[in-house]
């Protein structure tokens, strides 16, 4: 992982992580807001019965695999059947989680709760007929979620460490309710609400020249934000947690 890479694995590495992942994250819902849904796009239509989205997603995927993405835990594809491998050779990072983490995978849950939840929250019905653009937007929203949201193996691994005796067991007796409550912090799920909602007010504003022309409204309202990471950012991401710990010992 980026931030936490060249030194030691430690749990306010990892949240810094987090933090700075929250802007490109509401960044990129700012960017898919500018376009209406554009219902035509999640259609099934041409080859296969896919849609315009679920094509893109395969293809673009395809591409990264070649070009080398894909070799961290962290960076997960939405279609890994059949990925082509690298065309380029890679530099491997150290291995700081457990072989098994790449194994967990929460990918299909982000996939149902962007088109089926969220996207109707943040974008306003209407087509502008812009699809090509709109599934690339889609692309980068989805990628984003889906490397913060599994960036929860890195969380599961400093806290394993740092309170093996408290987690074996649990473990050990495959209690997931137990971990569950072991890994949550309440606290930090609150200030990640609050600055999240905080990050769409700011960057989502019109900024001009005139002092106190900000104008109304904002590019995304920022109570959408922390709703996804209430319902469904933090959730997803304690399930990851899980998910990871349940392997932690095998
Ligand atoms: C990621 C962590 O684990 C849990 C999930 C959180 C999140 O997804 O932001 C925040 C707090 C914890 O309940 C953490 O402790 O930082």
């Amino acid at each position: 992982m980026d931030a936490a890479g060249g030194g030691e694995l430690s749990l306010a590495a990892v949240r810094d992580a987090l933090v700075r992942l929250e802007d490109s994250v509401v960044f990129a819902l700012i960017e898919r807001a500018r376009h209406p849904r554009n219902a035509p796009a999640y259609a099934p239509a041409g080859g296969g019965g896919r849609s315009l989205v679920e094509f893109y997603v395969r293809e673009a995927e395809a591409l990264d695999a070649k070009a080398g993405h894909y070799q961290k835990p962290e960076d997960v594809p939405f279609f890994p059947q059949d990925l082509p491998s690298t065309l380029f050779p890679t530099k491997s990072s150290p291995q700081v989680l457990h072989p098994l983490a790449s194994l967990v995978t929460v990918n299909d849950a982000i996939w149902k709760m962007y088109f089926d939840e969220l996207l109707p929250l943040f974008t306003v019905d209407g087509d502008d007929g812009s699809y090509a653009e709109t599934v690339a937007l889609d692309f980068a929203c989805l990628q984003l979620l889906s490397r913060r949201i599994h960036i929860g193996k890195y969380v599961a691994e400093v806290k394993f460490k740092d309170a093996p005796q408290d987690y074996s067991p649990l473990i050990q007796a495959k209690d997931s309710n137990s971990l569950m409550d072991l890994l949550t912090f309440k606290a930090v799920e609150e200030k990640v609400k609050k600055r999240v909602e905080k990050k769409g007010r700011t960057f989502g504003q019109n900024v001009t020249l005139e002092d106190n022309a900000g104008g109304s409204g904002f590019k995304i309202d920022p109570t959408v934000l922390s709703k996804l990471y209430d319902q469904w950012v933090m959730p997803l991401t304690k399930d990851v947690e899980v998910e990871y710990l349940l392997r932690r010992l095998d």
